[in-house]
């Protein structure tokens, strides 16, 4: 079973104040927040790097911190990976030599991870007998994290290990995060505030504000909810599906998704039929019938009963739909909620332009936890 990490800690540093209590489960826990708001500190107090003025970290059972028992582990006790945003690897050593360097350190019946298994996971067999220096950016990120795994740690921390990375970089190395937790199993805790990174990597959101946890849950749920929207910083409203990519209509320029709720039809996206996927859906862009119309252009139909109505603004109402279990928004005119009248537990039928999802709406998400997969 994978770890489980728990976090209750407070601590002051100067005029911030960081308290925080939360788990992480298997996969990825990703923290995301403006800067300033406390995730750094957060990691580095689970590192060891820094001390909470009260509180309790363990993993899977195993105190890392209790300051009520006076138990503080140092560093390099913890069992814990690192990964930083700029790579910190040993520039007088080879690759190999900085990928085993955790490694040699454990005993070999603690190393439950290989080298031929990072290496080949990660790409970087070409790379073994070169140094540092010479390495791209995301060369140098794929061997901090090669080295990181081969200490075999209990849990991986991540602290925006793409932000010194350009965007082609930083597309190279996302798949190869992606995979990690699910093919070593190990959990991850990501911080970022890269809302891209979380859709393509997270599966679990933790939203942090000013030193607090704001909420925790899935993906899905937190970016598809009104109520977070500020702290997500999502861009225009609407909600993330998670689903999984069925087949395409080639002739037609159209893929074919199915998600709880049904089935969607988008613009062609290039990935293989199965991989998982979430689909981004602008809130304007959800439309609503109170029957199932007939003679339509509107490729997307969806059978959904209406969760909440609530006003905007004067002109604007935004109406949170369960699709199959989803939260569907839709943002519709003032005039329009005069003239249908919504209310909570009406059934309706919403209504999505095939056109309106297109390539940048859709993240694959090739290791996504299988229990996010549509029944
Ligand atoms: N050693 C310190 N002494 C005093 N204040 C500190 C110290 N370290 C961090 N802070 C403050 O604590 C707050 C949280 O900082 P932190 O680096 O954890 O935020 P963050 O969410 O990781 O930000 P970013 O996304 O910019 O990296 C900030 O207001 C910061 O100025």
């Amino acid at each position: 079973m994978s770890a489980m990490l728990e976090i209750d800690v407070t601590r002051r540093q100067g005029d911030f104040t960081l308290e925080i209590a939360f788990t992480a489960g298997s996969g990825v826990t990703a923290l995301f927040g403006q800067s300033g708001s406390g995730k750094t500190s957060l990691i580095n107090m689970v590192a060891g790097l820094s001390q909470p003025d009260r509180g309790r970290i363990a993993v899977d059972g195993k105190v890392l911190f209790d300051s009520g028992r006076g138990v503080n582990l140092p560093p390099e006790s913890r069992r814990l990976g690192y990964v930083f945003q700029e790579h910190r690897l040993f520039p007088h050593l080879s690759v190999h030599d900085n990928l085993c360097f955790g490694m040699k350190r454990l005993p070999p019946a603690e190393r439950r991870i290989s080298v031929d298994h990072v290496v080949s996971v990660l790409g970087i067999g070409p790379l073994l007998d070169r140094r540092p220096t010479g390495l791209s950016g995301g060369e140098k990120q794929r061997v901090a994290i090669g080295r990181a795994l081969l200490a075999s740690p209990r849990i991986l921390l991540m602290d925006e290990p793409l932000a010194s990375l350009d965007g082609g970089r930083k597309n190279e190395l996302l798949p190869f995060i992606a995979g990690l937790s699910r093919q070593f199993d190990i959990p991850i805790v990501y911080v970022s505030h890269s809302m891209e990174e979380v859709l393509r990597l997270a599966d679990t959101l933790a939203l942090i504000d000013a030193g607090r946890l704001a909420a925790i849950g899935s993906v899905e749920d937190l970016l598809s909810s009104p109520n977070y929207a500020a702290l997500t910083g999502h861009g225009e409203a609407g909600s993330v599906i998670a689903a999984t990519l069925t087949g395409e209509e080639s002739a037609f320029g159209i893929s074919t998704l199915a998600f709880p709720g049904g089935e969607l039809k988008v613009s062609q996206i290039a990935s293989p039929s199965g991989t998982l996927v979430r689909v981004r859906i602008h809130a304007q862009d959800v439309a609503i019938a109170l029957a199932p119309p007939v003679g339509l252009s509107v490729r997307n139909q969806l059978s959904a009963v209406v969760r909440s109505v609530t006003p905007l603004d004067f002109y604007l109402v935004d109406v949170i739909l369960d699709c199959g279990g989803c939260a569907l928004w839709s943002r519709i005119t003032a005039e329009a909620q005069s003239e249908l009248s919504l209310r909570p537990g009406m059934s309706v039928t919403a209504l999505i332009k095939s056109l309106t999802i297109a390539r940048g709406d859709v993240a694959d998400r090739p290791f996504g936890l299988v229990d996010t997969l549509p029944g």
